[in-house]
């Protein structure tokens, strides 16, 4: 049995079919997203490990799932902290940085210098919209990112990665291969080309969507809003 998979075109139908006739509104999708991403990190990189949370923020919907994330790990009893280059002027994406503010948690305009300092890093540069090659100032991002000597947890794609043909063949992102992989919704074909621990989140899909789409739902247990799964897509039992 091979894990369904669904392309980058899908994905953005799904999300808009979501919000129109699903009746969601984005802020409550992202915080869904932003939860599971952070049930993840706590899953995979429990406090007792180091709490600095370095989350690296794209200027798109990934971007604001790792907002939200961070949120959550403050709460949780983490240290995070953020770098926000190209800040979305939407005002959700303003509303969550406020919230961080109002959390006391600080932003950096040196992603390198603070990844000297953290303990495990948060990739929510860009998700399924990404296409082409990265434009300044995430080069430095992604490079540090592949070079990085703690844990690296994308969310839904490696940023940098094709989102149906995986990492690029050279240049940036080529080398980018993180530890642990959040597919929110549904995985998106660049799974194959992943070789780390993979989460499926984002708990909010009804079965009639998941049947249009042709994946199926993660055996979510109890509270859980994350499902871990092996390269076939059956479920991890920890
Ligand atoms: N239904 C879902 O699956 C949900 C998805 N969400 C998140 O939303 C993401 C998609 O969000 P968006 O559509 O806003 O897009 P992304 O966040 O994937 O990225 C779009 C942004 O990146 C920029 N960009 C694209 N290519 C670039 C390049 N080569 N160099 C530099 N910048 C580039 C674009 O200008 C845009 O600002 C998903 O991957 C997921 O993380 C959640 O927030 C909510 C629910
Ligand atoms: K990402």
């Amino acid at each position: 049995m091979a894990l369904k998979t669904i392309g980058a075109a899908a994905a953005v139908a799904l999300d808009k079919e979501l919000m129109s006739t699903g009746a969601f509104s984005i802020d409550q999708l992202m915080e869904l997203a932003g939860l599971s991403v952070s049930q993840v990190v706590y899953r995979v990189h429990p406090p007792h490990k180091g709490k600095r949370i370095l989350v690296a923020v794209g200027p798109g919907n990934n971007g604001g799932d790792g907002l939200v994330a961070a949120r959550h790990l403050r709460h949780y009893g983490y240290q995070p902290t953020i770098y926000y280059p190209k800040r979305g002027k939407n005002e959700l994406y303003q509303r969550l940085v406020k919230q961080l503010e109002d959390l006391e948690v600080p932003f950096t305009d040196d992603f390198p210098a603070a990844l000297q300092s953290a303990d495990h890093v948060i990739d929510a540069v860009f998700g399924f919209s990404f296409s082409g090659e990265v434009r300044e100032p995430f080069p430095a991002v992604i490079n540090a990112m592949a070079e990085a000597n703690v844990p690296v947890t994308s969310v839904d794609a490696p940023s940098s990665w094709d989102i149906e043909n995986g990492p690029p063949k050279s240049g940036v992102g080529s080398n980018f291969h993180p530890d642990v992989l959040v597919s929110l919704t549904a995985p998106k074909p660049l799974v194959k080309y992943f070789k780390g621990r993979h989460f499926i989140g984002g708990r909010f899909v009804t079965p009639a969507i998941a049947k249009k789409y042709g994946f199926d739902l993660p055996p979510y247990e109890g509270l859980d809003q994350v499902v871990e799964v092996d390269p076939d897509g059956k479920p991890v039992k920890l």
